[in-house]
């Protein structure tokens, strides 16, 4: 298949996200860990997707970034670019979303450029400019009191418009547009750009507002959205209807280990369930690994020889917040994230261990990397926005890298079950 996108992704699990939906959506996608080396070729694949910790970075290393993972995929001939970002568009005034798009455009020659977080099957809808997480708007949600990026405001181009530079305008195509389709759509896009308004929030309350948008930028170089366009934009690109088959993925087999480092209401009610249904579970406790103690992960280890295990330091927030208080918060996650990532390093390099099953962004990236991952094939979804991924190469690893927030209350069994 050829190449026919290039996707940055601000952070891991949001890659992840968008491959999963654009392999729903007919194109075949391989994922890239972090900025490829000088030289590194890009692969073969419908769809390429950088995944990047990009979102909370300092703006002009953001910007950096991104560009090198365009132009490494532009080198390769990709012409039709997709910048990720999370579904509660997760940003400050500063950016990073409206400078990297800003930056994109300039490398892509769009001449002007659509954002929609919108991701109705995960209930982030968008009407009138407003984003919704389920009945609530943003701003009346958790997001509002998020440490790096709070977000107080559910008015998208309110959001976006300091983060433009000087002189740059933001501008709406709302639902009362939407609703008539693609052409109508094309047509106030080209109305604001006419007048100036380049960077266009457009809404959708529903997947075929998606696909409709799709069908209206499908020559657009450049789009910028949260993984919901990803699978309308791949149908509309491959011609598929529905869902395509979940490419197949190598059988891997063997123990499976579970990790999660993801303190997330949906990771907490996950864990629970686990144990409840009778889930072997150590839970990592972070004042014992700064007190040097490793009996948790060394019986961890221990115990997947009998079967599945997971590993969690998975805690209710006011826990998180005793711990936080005690070794500082930057101490406790680097603590936890060592600790799993050395885990599965050593599940890998001493038990034989070839698939994992990881809950939390950043621990998915500790994780990853711990286990020299660079280049994933991905299959199919355990839940809406969580594939099954392969490393590339010989002895594949298995990886399956859940958002804080994704998945049914069932996810650690349903990765089991459906791990390859
Ligand atoms: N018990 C704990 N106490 C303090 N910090 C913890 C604890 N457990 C995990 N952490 C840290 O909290 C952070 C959780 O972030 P992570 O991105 O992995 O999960 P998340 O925020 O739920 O996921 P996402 O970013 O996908 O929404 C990690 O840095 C982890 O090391
Ligand atoms: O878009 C989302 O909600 C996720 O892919 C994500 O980016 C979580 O960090």
């Amino acid at each position: 298949m050829a190449r026919m996108l290039g996707a940055v992704a601000d952070d891991f699990t949001g890659a992840t996200d968008l491959a999963s939906m654009l392999t729903r959506g007919g194109l075949a996608t391989v994922l890239q860990l972090g900025v490829p080396e000088a030289g590194a070729p890009c692969p073969e694949a419908g769809a390429v997707v950088v995944a990047l910790k990009s979102r909370t970075a300092p703006v002009a290393e953001a910007v950096a970034e991104s560009r090198a993972a365009w132009a490494w995929m532009a080198g390769a001939g990709i012409g039709r670019a997709y910048f990720k970002y999370c579904s509660t568009f997760d940003s400050t005034p500063a950016g990073n979303i409206g400078p990297v798009a800003e930056a994109l455009m300039a490398d892509t020659g769009a001449p002007y450029t659509v954002y929609t977080p919108a991701l109705p099957e995960n209930g982030r809808t968008i009407y009138m400019g407003k984003l919704f997480v389920g009945d609530r708007l943003l701003s009346e949600t958790g997001m509002a009191k998020h440490p790096l990026t709070p977000m107080t405001d559910a008015d998208l181009v309110r959001v976006l418009a300091p983060q433009l530079a000087p002189g740059a305008a933001a501008g709406l195509v709302g639902w009362p547009v939407v609703r008539q389709g693609a052409a109508a759509i094309r047509a106030a896009l080209e109305a604001h750009a006419a007048e100036g308004r380049r960077h266009l929030v457009v809404d959708a309350v529903a997947q075929g507002d998606l696909d409709a948008l799709a069908e209206a930028v499908r020559d657009l170089p450049l789009v910028t959205a949260g993984s919901g366009l990803g699978i309308s934009l791949a149908r509309v690109l491959t011609g598929t209807a529905g869902e395509a088959d979940p490419p197949a993925l190598p059988a891997v087999g063997g123990p499976a280990a579970l990790l999660s480092g993801s303190c997330s209401e949906a990771t907490n009610a996950q864990v629970a369930r686990w144990e409840a249904d009778g889930g072997r579970l150590f839970r990592l406790d972070p004042l014992a690994l700064a007190a040097g103690d490793e009996t948790v992960p060394d019986a961890m280890r221990a115990a997947l020889a009998e079967g599945p295990a997971l590993l969690a330091a998975t805690q209710p927030p006011e826990q998180v917040a005793r711990v936080q208080a005690e070794l500082g918060t930057a101490r406790a996650a680097a603590l936890v994230e060592e600790a799993l990532a050395r885990t599965a390093r050593r599940l890998r390099a001493e038990a034989g261990v070839r698939r994992f099953i990881v809950a939390g962004g950043e621990t998915s990236g500790a994780v990853a990397q711990a286990l020299g991952a660079t280049q994933l094939r991905v299959g199919r979804s355990i839940a809406p926005g969580v594939p099954w991924c392969t490393t590339l190469g010989p002895e594949p690893v298995a990886l399956a890298l859940k958002s804080g927030n994704f998945g049914a209350v069932t996810f650690f069994a349903d990765a089991l079950e459906t791990a390859p």
